[in-house]
């Protein structure tokens, strides 16, 4: 199947498929989300933030002295009756919150489209939404490099001085171990991201990623793999590791992958091939360059999943 005869096939298929990405604010959600959007075609992918589910705007917020964590704070009724609706194909109106005013502006419609991504601060908070879910995932990434990011982002682009961030931060705590943290033990799929150990001195970018999963035996179809080191070794960029095993977390245990460092491109090409010659769909464009982060291979690997499940929903095979 050639990329245009897929998302044709996606494009004509009616179920939604819905994945649930939960995180701590500024975990790294959206870059994943992003990530995966442009490996599946952006045409075929709807994603709603649940930040726009917020029960209170900002000074709402402030006076009743709640964190937009609280589960009060979220209006979880109303998100999982547009859920419901979504999944039988209906549009819905939505609510949309506007970081820069700190309001909400007029609701917009939302029509469902084949693969619809959540992403939000508690997307598995209850079991009702939990279960208008297909694929779960978890982003976690180590506290310092989450704060790091938050400081940089919220700073950067959002306006706040670093110290009304820095307090936020111990604020909030609370509230994340309460309300956020515990969805992790509900999702399919776990993203940790550490500080990396092969980061260049001049490089913040690069983070150690490990993809930790609960895979009920049968449901995905094992991805063939050689790792060819005659061929990869000379590409590479820089240092680079690769290791897989089992972890316990949460009392579960999951199979895990951990990668970290400039990973060269015949690397990710192999994985491709394997994906490719699974899904049968042929020369998606997943890497454009050279050279390939942790956050890249997780987010193909990650697609790759969201691609059989999708394909099992549909009627006509791949
Ligand atoms: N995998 C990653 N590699 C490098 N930088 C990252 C990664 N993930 C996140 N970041 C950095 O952290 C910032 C925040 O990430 P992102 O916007 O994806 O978080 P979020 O969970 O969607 O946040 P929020 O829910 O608060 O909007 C990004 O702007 C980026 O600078
Ligand atoms: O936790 C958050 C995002 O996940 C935000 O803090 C929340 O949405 C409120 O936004 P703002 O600070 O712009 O009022």
């Amino acid at each position: 199947m050639t990329p245009d005869e897929y998302h044709i096939a996606l494009s004509e298929s009616t179920t939604p498929l819905i994945i649930g990405v939960a995180g701590d604010s500024g975990s790294g959600k959206t870059t994943f989300t992003n990530l995966i959007r442009v490996i599946l075609g952006p045409s075929v992918v709807g994603t709603i933030t649940l930040d726009d589910y917020h029960r209170y705007d900002r000074e709402e917020r402030a006076e009743k002295r709640i964190t937009p964590l609280h589960p009060d704070a979220n209006r979880f009724d109303r998100l999982a009756s547009d859920l419901a609706d979504l999944r039988s194909g209906k549009v819905i109106s939505k609510p949309v919150y506007n970081h820069e005013t700190g309001t909400f502006d007029p609701e917009v419609r939302f029509a469902p489209r084949n693969i619809i991504i959540i992403e939000g601060l508690h997307p598995l908070f209850n079991e009702e939404l939990r279960s208008l879910i297909d694929i779960s995932i978890y982003v976690d990434p180590d506290d310092d490099v989450k704060f790091a990011w938050k400081l940089r982002r919220d700073v950067g682009d959002r306006g706040y001085r670093r110290e009304e961030v820095l307090a936020e931060i111990e604020e909030r705590k609370p509230d994340f171990e309460k309300y956020i943290a515990f969805q992790r033990k509900y999702a399919d799929i776990i993203i940790r991201i550490e500080e990396s150990s092969c980061a260049l001195p001049d490089d913040s970018s690069l983070y150690r990623v490990s993809l930790l999963q609960a895979i009920p035996v049968g449901c995905v179809p094992a991805v063939p793999f050689t790792l060819d080191l005659a061929r990869i070794l000379p590409c590479a960029d820089g240092p680079f590791s690769i290791g897989s095993g089992e972890v316990m977390l949460d009392d579960r245990r999951l199979s895990s992958l951990t990668l970290d460092g400039y990973l060269p491109f015949g690397f990710a090409r192999s994985l491709e091939e394997s994906i490719e010659e699974q899904t049968t769909i042929c020369a998606l464009p997943f890497f454009p360059g050279r050279t390939i982060t942790p956050t890249n291979v997780v987010a193909l690997l990650i697609a790759w999943r969201i691609i059989c499940r999708r394909c099992s929903l549909t009627e006509e095979p791949f």
